[in-house]
C-alpha cells in the first residue's frame, strides 16, 4: 500500500497506472504535478488524482512514497534536478519514459544520493492518444514491463515496482538500459518514424490530400501511430539517435534493394522478399 503517490505528468501512461492502483485500493493518495493547468483539472474531474499541484515542492514530493515520472522523456534532467532538493530519504523514483539511456543518465548526474531508490521503467502499452483525459484502468493489463536495474540498485525498490506493475496485469522483464534502447529502436522507434514519413510524404504530394480520400485500411493499420504526439515523439527520436540512426541506413537499403527488384521486374525476388516477412508477421500475430 502506497500512502502518497507523487505523479509528476498527468497523462495517458500516468494516469493510466494510477487509475489502476486505485482500482485495486493499493495507493491512497494521489498528488498530480503538471504543466498543464487544463489537464490537471481533467484529472480532478475524472478522479485520475486527489490533489493538484503546479510544480515541484516541498508540497507536492515531501510525503511522498513513490514519485513516478511520466513526462515526455526529455524534461527527465530538469525534473529530477528539481526534485533533488525536496525528496525524503526513502521515497522511490520511478519512471515510464520510452527510452532509458536518459532516463538513467538523468538518475545519475541530478539524483546521486538516490540513486538505489531510482527504478528505470518502461511499459510497452500505450497508443497514439494522449493526456489525462485518455487514460484509463486496463491499460497494463497482459502487457509487458520492461524494467531496467542498475549497479547501484535497491533490491526493496526494484522488488517494489516489480510487484506494483503485476498488480496492474503487465508481466515484468528486466533488461540493461543499453539493450532497451537498441530493442526499442527496432520494435518501436523506427516503426513510428517510417508511419510520420510516410505521412509526411503524402503533405509533400500536391496530390497527396486528394489521393487520401481513397485510403483504406491499409493506410490506416500502417499509420495510427502517425497520429502521435509530437512532442514525445521528438523527444523519444533524439534522445535515442545513435540507435535510429543505424538502423536508417540498414532500412534505407532493404528500400534500395525493393527499388531495384521492381526496376529489374524481378517477380522471384519480390515475391521471396514479401513471402519471407508475411512469414514473419504471421508467427508474431500468434502470439500477440
Ligand atoms: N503514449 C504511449 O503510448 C506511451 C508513452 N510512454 C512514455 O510515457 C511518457 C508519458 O507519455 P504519455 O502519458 O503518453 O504523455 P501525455 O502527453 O499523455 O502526458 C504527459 C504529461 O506530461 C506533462 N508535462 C510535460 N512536461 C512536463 C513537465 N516539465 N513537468 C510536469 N508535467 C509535464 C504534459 O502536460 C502531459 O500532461 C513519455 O515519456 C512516453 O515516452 C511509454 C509507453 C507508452
Ligand atoms: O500506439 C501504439 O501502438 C504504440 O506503439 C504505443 C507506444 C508508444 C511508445 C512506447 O514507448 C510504447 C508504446
Amino acid at each position: 500500500m502506497i500512502k502518497q503517490l507523487t505523479l509528476i505528468g498527468v497523462g495517458l501512461i500516468g494516469g493510466s497506472f494510477v487509475l489502476d492502483l486505485k482500482q485495486r485500493g493499493l495507493v491512497q493518495t494521489v498528488v498530480g504535478v503538471d504543466v498543464n493547468a487544463q489537464n490537471l483539472r481533467d484529472a480532478l474531474a475524472l478522479g485520475v488524482i486527489d490533489r493538484a499541484e503546479s510544480k515541484i515542492s516541498a508540497q507536492s514530493v515531501g510525503d511522498a512514497d513513490l514519485v513516478l515520472l511520466a513526462t515526455p522523456v526529455a524534461t527527465l534532467p530538469e525534473i529530477c534536478r528539481q526534485l533533488a532538493q525536496f525528496l525524503p530519504s526513502e521515497v522511490i523514483i520511478s519512471d515510464v519514459g520510452s527510452t532509458k539511456m536518459s532516463a538513467m543518465s538523468a538518475f545519475m548526474q541530478f539524483l546521486p544520493n538516490h540513486l538505489a531508490h531510482c527504478v528505470a521503467a518502461h511499459p510497452i502499452a500505450g497508443s497514439d492518444k494522449s493526456g489525462a483525459v485518455s487514460a484509463h484502468t486496463g491499460l497494463f493489463k497482459q502487457k509487458k514491463v520492461i524494467l531496467c536495474p542498475h549497479n547501484n540498485q535497491s533490491s526493496g525498490s526494484l522488488k517494489k515496482m516489480e510487484t506494483l506493475w503485476q498488480a496492474v496485469g503487465a508481466q515484468v522483464y528486466e533488461l540493461s538500459a543499453e539493450e532497451h534502447d537498441k530493442v526499442m529502436a527496432a520494435v518501436s522507434h523506427l516503426p513510428h518514424l517510417f508511419a510520420f514519413a510516410y505521412v509526411h510524404q503524402m503533405l509533400d504530394n500536391p496530390q497527396g490530400a486528394g489521393y487520401l480520400q481513397f485510403a483504406g485500411s491499409g493506410f490506416r493499420d500502417f499509420t495510427r501511430i502517425a497520429a502521435s504526439h509530437p512532442q514525445m515523439w521528438t523527444d523519444i527520436t533524439l534522445e535515442n539517435r545513435d540507435n535510429l540512426l543505424k538502423l536508417l541506413s540498414e532500412h534505407l537499403a532493404q528500400l534500395a534493394y525493393l527499388q531495384t527488384c521492381l526496376h529489374n521486374q524481378d517477380v522471384e525476388k519480390l515475391y521471396r522478399y514479401f513471402a519471407e516477412a508475411k512469414q514473419v508477421r504471421e508467427i508474431w500475430g500468434q502470439s500477440h
